[in-house]
């Protein structure tokens, strides 16, 4: 699309449905990233929704909510999936803790002249409950492991499954979120499309009481509301150790 077709939609405006952006919203010490984003609620497909999305190019509107509601299916399947290996009902996360309006982040990575000046996405978990990210087939994405990165190849055709937050929250650490971030290179354009499973934002959340057993131990965070996480995830700037402090219990 051409710049003066994006230009009415660029906003850091939080609340904003549909924006497009650059670098994050997180300020940790004035850093910049390297990276354009385009942010879309593209869940439900509501005529709310739908009136925010560009019209242009003519194909957009219906191919979007073709892949969104193809994603949701996928996503809901996992989640039945993840709380009968848990042990829990099949239906655990579905309703609420799924069911808040989703968002999808369109990641757009310029090759970067010196990749050793800056990151495309800076270290972070998700902050929701489940991602669904498609990376394409240039490598940028890396997950902690132990004290170092471990690059997250791309497969042809696949999609990475992330665990935000909130499944680390109600598993009471079982099943953690690993933290990532987005490396540039020099390059090539690298795109990523991300769909980010959110509970709604009156959701409880807590440990399942399922879950605080032998194996995980007493529980670890304190219940909460899913709009008091965003805040506190907003004013850690995004980061793990600063954000599950507000919410672990500190024994
Ligand atoms: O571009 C990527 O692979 C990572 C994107 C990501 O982590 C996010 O949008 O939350
Ligand atoms: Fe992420």
């Amino acid at each position: 699309m051409p710049a003066e077709e994006k230009l009415p939609y660029r906003s850091d405006d939080l609340s904003k449905h549909f924006r497009v952006s650059s670098s994050t919203p997180y300020d940790r010490n004035g850093d910049r990233y390297w990276l354009d984003y385009l942010k879309i609620n593209c869940h439900p497909v509501t005529d709310e929704h739908v009136r925010e999305w560009p019209e242009k190019p003519a194909s957009f509107r219906s191919s979007l909510a073709e892949y969104s509601a193809a994603v949701h299916e996928l996503a809901q399947t996992l989640l039945r999936l993840i709380a009968e290996g848990l042990g829990l009902d099949g239906g655990f996360f579905a309703g609420d803790l799924s069911g808040g309006s989703t968002q999808m982040n369109v990641n757009y990575y310029p090759p970067c002249p010196d990749p050793s000046l800056t990151l495309g996405l800076l270290p972070h978990c998700d902050r929701h409950l489940l991602t669904v990210l498609s990376q394409g087939d240039v490598a940028g994405l890396q997950a902690r492991h132990g004290g170092g990165w471990l690059l997250v190849r791309p497969i042809p055709g696949s999609f990475v499954v992330n665990l935000g937050h909130q499944m680390e929250i109600i598993t009471n650490g079982l099943l953690a979120s690993v933290e990532h971030r987005a490396v540039t290179n020099t390059a090539a354009v690298r795109l990523s499309v991300v769909t980010l499973i959110m509970p709604k934002m009156e959701c409880r959340i807590g440990p399942a009481p399922e879950m605080v057993n032998e194996a995980t131990g007493p529980a670890k965070f304190k219940e909460f509301e899913f709009s008091e996480f965003i805040k506190a995830y907003s004013a850690a700037a995004a980061s793990r150790e600063d954000v599950l402090h507000y919410f672990r219990i500190h024994r």
